[in-house]
């Protein structure tokens, strides 16, 4: 059962993709990872399809061997806070990795994004590959240490966002009082892994807070995401192993006594849509032909518009998803989508023709969380 009014979608803006060889695409901007028209261009398509959400994959640790996206991209926050400015109503979702920062610094940067975007900020938190933390002076750390680092970072982050109430700065010159301190309210946290006194310095969100995700398969990754996060980003191999995890999610939340209608489930497809299936499989096979590789998986979702759409439909009314995430290996992987798939969904009511709410909360169907403190 599907929880929403709707299904949302957002548009993964991964520069050249993530692949070996969509870079070589004609009509790919070999530098798409780096090239800010680029995005600015997929995000406003996006937008104009009234998509509720950008979203971003992140890798802070590379070596030569790995696909030119890793070897040629964007920092997340700053890349989403030059799109805040080049779009109105669509959510900003970047990715970063507990693993490699602190959590007062991506406090700090997130609730930014918020701030500038005008609530339409999320982070989709990872524990990410443990590989990397040689980058970032923790060399001596782990994987037996990413969980457990991870869920200290959540309780900051979740409490440093909440450190001021909604009204605790009147900011009233007449009487010269900018902050109530009675409403600041620092965390002071003891971990094992990290120490944050707080309190952070910017005020709460208009959406209370950013929307928060994790992505993971474990049980301990469901442990965790139903206790801080509003919504997960699944892996989506396939459709059976989705709904069993989705079904999972599920019964977590409400063994914990939250609404399941208050958490969006995702996974991500890159669909290649013709408007046949003989078109669709041309498209596959044009970028196949680039090599290196030979060998490239075929995409869970491709076909006809209409065979794509039926696969949506039918993820989303079985409670796979709450949100299909786009993502592109085609140059025209997302323009073909808005082109030929959405106007089915809006037809069939199963996607909105129109932003109804300012924030991305609102968009997502998420209540704004109220102030608390850990
Ligand atoms: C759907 C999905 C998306 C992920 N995205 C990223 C990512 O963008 N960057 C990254 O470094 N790791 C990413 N990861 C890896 C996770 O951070 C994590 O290391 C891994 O899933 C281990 O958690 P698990 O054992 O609970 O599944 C992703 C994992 C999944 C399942």
């Amino acid at each position: 059962m599907n929880n929403r009014k709707t299904l949302k979608l957002a548009a993964v803006i991964d520069g050249p993709g993530w692949n070996f060889s969509s870079w070589r695409h004609p009509d790919m901007p070999a530098d798409a990872g780096e090239n800010i028209d680029f995005f600015i261009q997929q995000a406003q398509l996006a937008e104009q399809a009234k998509f509720e959400t950008l979203f971003l994959y992140d890798v802070s640790h590379v070596g030569p061997g790995n696909i030119p996206y890793y070897l040629s991209m964007f920092e997340g926050g700053t890349l989403m806070s030059a799109l805040a400015m080049k779009t109105e109503r669509i959510g900003l979702s970047l990715t970063a990795s507990t693993s490699y920062t602190d959590p007062y610094n991506l406090a700090r940067q997130v609730l930014s994004l918020d701030k500038i975007s005008k609530g339409r900020a999320s982070l989709n938190a990872i524990t990410s590959n443990p590989g990397g933390m040689v980058n970032f002076s923790r060399g001596h750390l782990g994987k037996a240490d990413q969980y457990p680092m991870h869920q200290e970072f959540l309780e900051i982050l979740l409490g440093l966002w909440d450190t001021y109430e909604d009204d605790a700065f009147p900011r009233d010159k007449q009487s010269g009082v900018f902050l109530n301190p009675r409403k600041m309210h620092p965390i002071n946290y003891r971990g094992k892994y990290f120490s944050v006194d707080g309190p952070l310095n910017i005020s709460r969100s208009v959406q209370g807070r950013p929307v928060l995700y994790m992505a993971g398969s474990s049980p301990t990754f469901v442990d965790l995401a139903t206790s801080y996060t509003d919504g997960v980003f699944m892996a989506g191999s396939s459709f059976e192993e989705t709904v069993l995890l989705a079904n999972a999610l599920t019964a977590k939340l409400v063994e914990k006594g939250r609404q399941p209608a208050d958490f969006v489930r995702s996974v991500a497809q890159n669909p290649i849509v013709g408007r046949t299936d003989a078109e669709a499989h041309a498209k596959y096979q044009a970028i196949r032909a680039l090599g290196p590789y030979s060998h490239r998986p075929v995409p869970l979702f491709m076909g006809s518009a209409e065979r794509i759409a039926n696969e949506i439909q039918k993820w989303y009314e079985a409670g796979a998803i709450d949100m299909l995430m786009v993502q592109q290996d085609h140059p025209y992987g997302i323009q073909d989508f808005i082109e030929l798939v959405v106007p089915i969904l809006q037809e069939r009511g199963i996607f909105h023709r129109d932003y109804e709410a300012q924030t991305l909360r609102g968009n997502l169907e998420l209540p704004k969380p109220a102030f608390r403190t850990i």
